[in-house]
């Protein structure tokens, strides 16, 4: 039987969850408008949705990764392309989200089946208590740290609930998301800051209030400017030290040529994704990295 192990955002992915396409919007009525990409932008069709994931999962299959697909819950859920938020792994340690929004607060179910494949003992399965928010975009667990994003999705309790559990094995970071204009701009921390490979991170500096300074010490940061947060450039995906896999886009041209000069980039389409407000780091929930 498998554990889960996460210590790290870019040694060697073993496994992992991605989203799917299945009863996108299945059902007008169930549509809950929690971001603004969402809401400025036309969303994209179920079909196109699919070929950008099957794509995603074409690229890890081939890398020799392990890839889960949630069964679809019911179109009571309108949307479950973003696994990233509904759990995330700690060390061996699975903590299931609250979700902010009442939407997403049944997609979960969608990774059951997936979580009883793995070892669950000894409480390895973490369930916060209903005032304790963390979604997984705002967790970033690398170079022995905890970086956990204190946005419109993560608490405060949240912070205290993370400390709690893991501040004996990891540092611990609140990164509070600059969300001034109370508008869902900057989702979680992953829109605004992500590390990539080994050595660098991509961030956009408005989009926090603070920066540790161990942020600054660990790594060489690739700044990005307003234009390509918003086409959430950061949100990326480390699928090994010297790999990851980006969003093919003009629009993303500059930041695309610089992680060249690093790392082994693989560009794929993931357009529409993107036009419900989240990308690859998003679409993707790490079971398992060397
Ligand atoms: N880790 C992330 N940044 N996730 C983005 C989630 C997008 C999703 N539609 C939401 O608004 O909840």
């Amino acid at each position: 039987m498998q554990t889960f192990h996460i210590y790290s955002e870019s040694t060697e992915l073993q496994s992992v969850v991605i989203g799917t396409s299945r009863q996108f919007r299945a059902d007008q009525s169930y549509v809950e408008y929690i971001n603004k990409k969402q809401i400025d932008t036309k969303p994209p069709t179920e079909e196109v949705l699919h070929s950008e994931l099957q794509g995603f999962r074409d690229v890890l299959i081939s890398r020799g990764i392990e890839v889960f697909i949630p069964t679809a819950i019911g179109s009571f859920v309108p949307d479950q392309l973003t696994p990233r938020d509904i759990g995330f792994i700690i060390g061996d340690k699975l903590v299931i989200s609250n979700m902010s929004c009442s939407s997403r607060r049944y997609e979960v179910f969608g990774i059951l089946e997936t979580i009883k494949l793995f070892d669950l003992s000894d409480k390895k399965v973490l369930i916060p208590d209903a005032d304790v928010w963390i979604e997984g975009g705002d967790v970033i667990v690398d170079k022995n740290c905890i970086y956990l994003g204190q946005s419109n999705r993560t608490n405060k309790n949240g912070l205290d609930f993370i400390r709690r559990h893991f501040s004996r094995d990891f540092d611990v970071f609140p990164i509070t998301v600059n969300d001034h204009a109370n508008e869902s701009r900057f989702l979680h921390l992953d829109c605004v800051f992500n590390p990539v490979g080994s050595s660098h991170a991509l961030f956009f500096r408005d989009g926090v209030i603070d920066i540790p300074d161990r942020v600054l010490k660990n790594y060489e940061i690739i700044e990005i400017d307003e234009y390509e947060q918003a086409e959430l450039a950061t949100n990326i995906l480390t699928i090994s030290s010297e790999t990851v896999i980006v969003r093919k886009s003009e629009k993303l041209n500059r930041v695309n040529t610089l992680l060249k000069a690093h790392y082994d980039v693989i560009e794929i389409d993931f357009s529409s994704v993107v036009a419900t407000g989240g990308s690859l780091r998003c679409a993707s929930l790490p079971l398992i990295r060397k």
